[in-house]
């Protein structure tokens, strides 16, 4: 017999914190409650009667007086393998409950699903049209680290399961819906959607693209090249220096700008009044006051910060603002044999649904990910933080590398500006008070982001600090 909705309420309570998606974490958990359940268990043909079940769910968490929706799918066995014991979020009543992620014999439905375009009230499954879905594939979940749970199927498709399920569609289905039609390739192929009622809106629950086997994200490409950097010769320059990644990063400037130049034709461009960046600079003040708050090593940097902020709100130029990624870094872009092609198009985990979906300047994009070549130069130096106290020749070689390290971000960043603006972007250059803002506002989301969730990394975003507010 299955347990009752409120254990499973209460195990989830201990479950959730620990799972790496969960994005409250930190903030104990007041309550959760099962707000839909919808079985899915569509057994295959030929498959036993009486086998496991599927439980699509959507539950409710309370935190410090903040309500967030997250998705789950359950599993009920009455035995369970030992391949998924470590799963299991509760057994009760002869009944084990258990994170259906990673049973095969359960996700199947969706791929079977997408493929029949099922209506399961209240879910519906879409595929997009011309597209054939394969669903006889196994999945297997996803080892990246992630804000949603993907699940590979075979070696061609892969679903993101949404998370956290706000009401609306995913700006990350809607982009990546407009770009299909724009016909980039920059983009992985999207085969089809899931979304459900959610009230009276509708919510995007899961995404189903093409799965890039052979690529490479862009975070494992540049700090091999780092890597290779600080290994060589102090006297070798950073372009004669194995793996030299200043090519690959103006081409990806030049995929940015057309990406960008897509998103402009699909969901057009507004030029916005001088008083947008006065509006703009009091955000990322009241950005900059919360993250303070929360992390006080920021603070000795934020009287820096606010005059870079001052100098944007006293830009008098209209600017122009439309769809941008709004999350982007090197670990949401592959190299493909294709190109670079972009992913994860949600937007900061962090904001509001309402916040990522805004129209914003295309610079935001190339600030986020010149932090992220920045954060790629740098964090290999944690373990070189120790000796600067040290002997004097750790000490110094704690400096050459700082040097490597700076050396290494300004080449790429370079570089990647240089492609932007061939590709057609607005120049980098010539807008230096609004990159310079953007790239101190994401900086700061990421000091605030990473004490939040990676402690370990911290000192990341605030390494960087020194050289950004000189
Ligand atoms: N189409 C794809 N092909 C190959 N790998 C992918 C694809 N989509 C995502 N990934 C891998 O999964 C990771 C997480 O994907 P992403 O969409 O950014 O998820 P999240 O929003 O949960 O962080 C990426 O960094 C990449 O390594
Ligand atoms: O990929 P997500 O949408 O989950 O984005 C969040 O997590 C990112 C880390 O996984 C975080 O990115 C920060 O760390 C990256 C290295 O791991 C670095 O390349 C980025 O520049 C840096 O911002 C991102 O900020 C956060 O929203």
């Amino acid at each position: 017999m299955r347990p009752p909705d409120r254990s499973i309420e209460q195990a989830l309570i201990g479950w959730l914190p620990r799972q790496r998606w969960f994005a409250g974490k930190g903030r104990p958990i007041t309550g959760v409650r099962i707000v839909t359940g919808t079985e899915l268990t569509a057994p295959a043909a030929g498959s036993a009667a009486g086998g496991p079940g599927l439980r699509h769910t959507l539950v409710e968490v309370s935190q410090d007086g903040d309500r967030d929706i997250y998705q789950l799918l359950l599993g009920f066995r009455d035995h369970l393998p030992d391949r998924l014991r470590y799963a299991e979020i509760l057994a009760s009543d002869g009944t084990h409950v258990y994170d259906a992620v990673h049973d095969p014999e359960l996700t199947a439905v969706l791929l079977r699903n997408i493929a029949a375009q099922a209506e399961v009230h209240p879910l519906s499954f879409h595929r997009v049209p011309g597209a054939t879905i394969e669903t006889e594939l196994t999945s297997l979940v996803s080892s990246a680290e992630q804000s949603n749970t993907s699940l590979v199927f075979g070696e061609t498709y892969i679903y993101k399961m949404f998370r956290r399920i706000t009401p609306g569609v995913n700006p990350d289905l809607e982009l990546n819906l407009a770009l299909t039609r724009a016909g980039s390739v920059h983009i992985p192929r999207l085969h089809g959607w899931a979304e459900m009622r959610l009230g009276d809106d509708v919510a995007t629950v899961g995404m189903l693209s093409e799965f890039l086997r052979t690529a490479t994200d862009g975070w494992q490409l540049a700090t091999t090249s780092v890597r290779d950097l600080y290994a060589s010769d102090p006297l070798v320059p950073a372009e004669q220096a194995g793996g030299d990644f200043a090519g690959e990063a103006e081409r990806l400037g030049t995929a940015t700008a057309q990406v960008h130049r897509d998103l402009a034709e699909a969901f057009g461009v507004r030029r916005v009044p001088p008083q947008a960046l006065r509006e703009t600079a009091a955000r990322m003040v009241e950005h900059l006051d919360a993250a303070c708050a929360d992390v006080p090593e920021l603070a000795e940097y934020a009287e820096a910060i606010k005059a870079a902020y001052r100098e944007l709100a006293e830009l008098q130029r209209p600017v122009s603002v439309q769809r941008i990624h709004g999350d982007y870094h090197l670990g949401q872009v592959l190299r493909t044999e294709r190109g670079w092609v972009l992913l994860d198009f949600e937007g900061e985990p962090a904001r509001t649904p309402a916040e990522r979906q805004a129209p914003a300047h295309p610079l935001r994009d190339v600030a986020g990910m010149l932090r992220s070549f920045e954060y790629a130069a740098r964090f290999l130096l944690a373990g070189h933080r120790e000796p600067v106290s040290g002997p004097r020749e750790d000490s110094g070689q704690a400096m050459l590398l700082e040097g490597r390290a700076r050396e290494w971000a300004d080449r790429n960043r370079t570089a990647f500006c240089r492609g932007y603006a061939l590709g057609g972007g607005p120049d980098p250059d010539a807008h230096r008070v609004l990159l310079r803002a953007f790239e101190l506002d994401k900086a700061v989301y990421e000091v605030r982001y990473e004490a939040r969730n990676r402690p370990s990394w911290l000192h990341v975003p605030l390494g960087t600090l020194p050289h950004l507010t000189r």
